[in-house]
C-alpha cells in the first residue's frame, strides 16, 4: 500500500489488495463458482479471489457500520427500526466492464448474512426513448446526461432509499437499442441496491447554475469508478460490437440488423466511428471529470485484469 499525503486515496497494488480478503470466512463453493462463471465466462476466478473478495469484505464492514448507526439513531429518536437500503454506485466508460463488475458484486454481497437481498439496476432504462431523443436531436448523444430522464431516475433512487415497498425501473434493450415498452424491473426493499451507469457520479458541481437540482449521487453510500486506458476501452468496445454482430445483430428485431452482413473490416470501422463520435466524447466531457469523486477506483489493464485499487482515505 502506498500513502501519499497529498492524495485523497490510498493506493494498492493488486498483490497488496488481494491480501485483504478474509481467507477463513470467504471460501467460494463449487456452486458459487459455477454461478460466477455464468455471469461472464471470461472473468477469471483469480480476479474474483484477488479483487472482488477483498472488496466484498470491505463493503460488508462499511454496511454493518451503517446499519449500526441507523439503529442507534432510531433508538435515540424512539422510533421503530426502519429498513434503509445501502446504495452502491458503479460508474465508468461504456465497455469498461461496469455491468460485469456489478453482477460479480451482486453475487458476492448476497453471501453475507447481514444483507442477503441485493438488487441491481442499470441506468440505461432511464434513457429517453429513441422517439424523444430523435425529436430533441439527441440520438448521437445517447449516454450523455441530457439523454436521461434524470428526474425519474432520482425519484426511483429516492423511493428505494425511503423504504417504499415496491419500486419499478424501466428496462433498456441493447438489441432494439431502445427502452422496452411494457417491461419493468421491480425492486422490493433490498438490503443493498447496486446502481450502475455512465453518469451516476454526476453532482451539483456539474450544474453550478442549478443549486437545487438533486442527483443519484445524493443517495449513494459507496461509489466505485471502473477505469482503464482509453485505447483499451476502444478495443473492448469494438470487440463487443463484433461479438454482437455475430450474435444479436442477426436478429431481425435488432437495431443494428443492417450491420450483420458487414465484413469484419467494415464492422470495425463502424464500431470505431460510434466509439469516437459518441462514447469517447461522453467519456471525456462527462464521465472522466467525475472519477475522483468515487470512494474507490479500480484501474484495469489488458484482458480486464485489475492492476491497481485506489481507496479514499
Ligand atoms: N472482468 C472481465 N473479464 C473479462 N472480460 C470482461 C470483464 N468485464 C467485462 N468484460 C468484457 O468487456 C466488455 C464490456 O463489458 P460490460 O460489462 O458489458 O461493460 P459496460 O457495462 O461497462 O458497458 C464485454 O464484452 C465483457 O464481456
Ligand atoms: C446504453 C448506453 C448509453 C449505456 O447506458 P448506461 O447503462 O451506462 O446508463 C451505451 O451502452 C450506448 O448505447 N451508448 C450509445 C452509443 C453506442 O451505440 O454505443
Amino acid at each position: 500500500m502506498t500513502i501519499d499525503n497529498d492524495s485523497p486515496y490510498l493506493a494498492f497494488s493488486r498483490e497488496a489488495w488481494s491480501e485483504l480478503r478474509d481467507t477463513v470466512h470467504q471460501p467460494l463453493s463449487e456452486d458459487e463458482l459455477t454461478r460466477l462463471r455464468g455471469i461472464n465466462d471470461k472473468v477469471s476466478l483469480a480476479e474474483v479471489r484477488d479483487i472482488y473478495l477483498p472488496l466484498s469484505r470491505l463493503l460488508n464492514l462499511y454496511i454493518k457500520a451503517k446499519q449500526r448507526r441507523s439503529k442507534v439513531l432510531d433508538q435515540f429518536l424512539r422510533k421503530e427500526a426502519r429498513h434503509v437500503p445501502y446504495i452502491i454506485s458503479i460508474a465508468g466508460s461504456v465497455a469498461v466492464g461496469k455491468s460485469t463488475t456489478a453482477r460479480i458484486l451482486e453475487a458476492l454481497l448476497a453471501r453475507w448474512p447481514q444483507h442477503p437481498k441485493v438488487s441491481l439496476v442499470t441506468t440505461d432504462g432511464f434513457l429517453y426513448p429513441n422517439s424523444v431523443l430523435e425529436e430533441r436531436g439527441l440520438m448521437r448523444r445517447k449516454g450523455f446526461p441530457q439523454s436521461y430522464d434524470i428526474r425519474r431516475l432520482v425519484q426511483f433512487v429516492s423511493d428505494i432509499k425511503s423504504g417504499k415497498p415496491r419500486v419499478t425501473a424501466p428496462v433498456y434493450s441493447h438489441l432494439t437499442y431502445d427502452v422496452v415498452p411494457d417491461e419493468e424491473n421491480v425492486v422490493e426493499q433490498p438490503d443493498i441496491l447496486i446502481i450502475e451507469g455512465l453518469n451516476v457520479l454526476q453532482s451539483g458541481m456539474d450544474y453550478p447554475h442549478d443549486p437545487h437540482r438533486v442527483f443519484v449521487s445524493d443517495f449513494v453510500d459507496f461509489s466505485i469508478f471502473v477505469d482503464a486506458d482509453e485505447r483499451l476501452l476502444k478495443t473492448w468496445y469494438v470487440e463487443r460490437f463484433l461479438k454482437f454482430r455475430s450474435g444479436a445483430f442477426r436478429d431481425p428485431d435488432s437495431y443494428f440488423h443492417n450491420y450483420a452482413p458487414l465484413s469484419e473490416e467494415e464492422a470495425v470501422a463502424t464500431a470505431s466511428r460510434i466509439w469516437q463520435e459518441i462514447n469517447y466524447k461522453n467519456l471525456k466531457q462527462n464521465i472522466l471529470p467525475t472519477k475522483d469523486r468515487a470512494e474507490l477506483i479500480l484501474t484495469k489493464g489488458k484482458a480486464h485484469g485489475i492492476e491497481q485499487v485506489w481507496l479514499k482515505k
